[in-house]
Parts: structure tokens; sequence; C-alpha cells
């Protein structure tokens, strides 16, 4: 499998396949979202898009990352939603790097939203799907974040085939 891995600026032309990694807190959450009972995420553009979509749908779930705000429901906390009863909402999301990574590649094939709690299940499907060339954004921190980049790195050695310790993969996030 041929592998890159970049930051959202530094994606050019539309990739074949793409895992867009957000570890803090983007996909952690969603995954947490998805765990507490949602049927689908929309990814909202805007803050402005997350709140028109609310107002279209009322029973939606609107939810942004930083300080609570007038008009949204929830916040980026895994932490929160790990409570959360969400059983068949749908939750539209606006988060500064994760989905914003996630809609620069909407025109890729193949479009996985990751971090550390679905890696294993990311690189079966990955693996399954047989992709030949993987694109892996980096969303934290300008394509810095060090989290994002581990879990990066561990889906493409798990991708493979090749065993991984996840361990030392953890350890880099939480440093
Ligand atoms: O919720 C978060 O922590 C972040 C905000 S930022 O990227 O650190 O400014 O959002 P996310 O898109 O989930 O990384």
């Amino acid at each position: 499998m041929d592998t890159r891995f970049l930051a959202i600026a530094e994606l050019a032309e539309a990739p074949s396949a793409a895992v867009v990694v957000d570890v803090m807190r983007a996909f952690t959450v969603a995954a947490w979202a998805f765990a507490r009972g949602a049927e689908k995420i929309v990814l909202a553009e805007s803050l402005d898009e997350a709140l028109a979509l609310k107002a279209r749908h009322s029973d939606w779930v609107a939810l942004k990352d930083g300080p609570p705000a007038a008009g949204f429901d929830a916040v980026n906390s895994p932490g929160l939603l790990r409570s959360a009863d969400l059983g068949g909402r749908t939750v539209v999301q606006k988060t500064t790097a994760g989905t914003v990574g996630a809609l620069s590649v909407k025109e890729a094939s193949l479009v996985l939203c990751a971090g550390f709690v679905v890696a294993e299940a990311t690189a079966r499907l990955l693996r399954i799907r047989g992709c030949g060339s993987v694109t892996f954004v980096v969303t934290g921190d300008d394509g810095r974040a060090d989290e994002d980049l581990a879990c990066a790195e561990y889906i493409a050695q798990r991708a493979t085939g090749a065993g991984a310790d996840a361990a030392g993969f953890l350890r880099r996030a939480g440093e």
C-alpha cells in the first residue's frame, strides 16, 4: 500500500482513498456519537450552515467545538457524549480541524474519518477494499498534531496486515 501523510493545506487533488484523522477530537466524538445511537452525522462547512441545518431540522443535534454557544446542543467532547442518548438522531458537526479536513477530501472515492477508537475498524476496511494508495489527512495543529500522525501511522501499519503495537502509538498520542 502506497501511503501519504498530508496536512489539510497540502492536499492538491482529490485522493482515491482518504483517511481523515482527528483524535482530539472530532472523530473520537463522532465514534462516540454513533456508539450512543446516532443514525448519521452531517458535516457542516460553517457554524452558520450548522445553525441553518438545525433550524430546518429541529430534531437534529447541532454540535460544535469550543465553548457552548446559542443554537448548539452539544460540544465536541467525547467525555460528555459518553452519557448522551442520541438514539436515532442526526448530528450536525462543525469543528475547526476534523470536519474541515473531511470536507476537503469529499471528492475522494472513499473517505474514512478516524481516531484511535475506530483505528482497527478503519484498517480492516482498507484491507477489505484492497486500497492500493491511501492519503492520510493529519488534521490537527496544521498537520503537526502528533496524536493524529501516530494514529495515522498505526492505521497504515495495520492496514497492510503488519502487526503493530498500539501501546507505542498511544503513548505518543498522550505526550
Ligand atoms: O474540539 C477541538 O478540540 C478542536 C478544536 S482545535 O482544532 O484544537 O482548534 O476541534 P477538532 O476539529 O475536533 O480538532
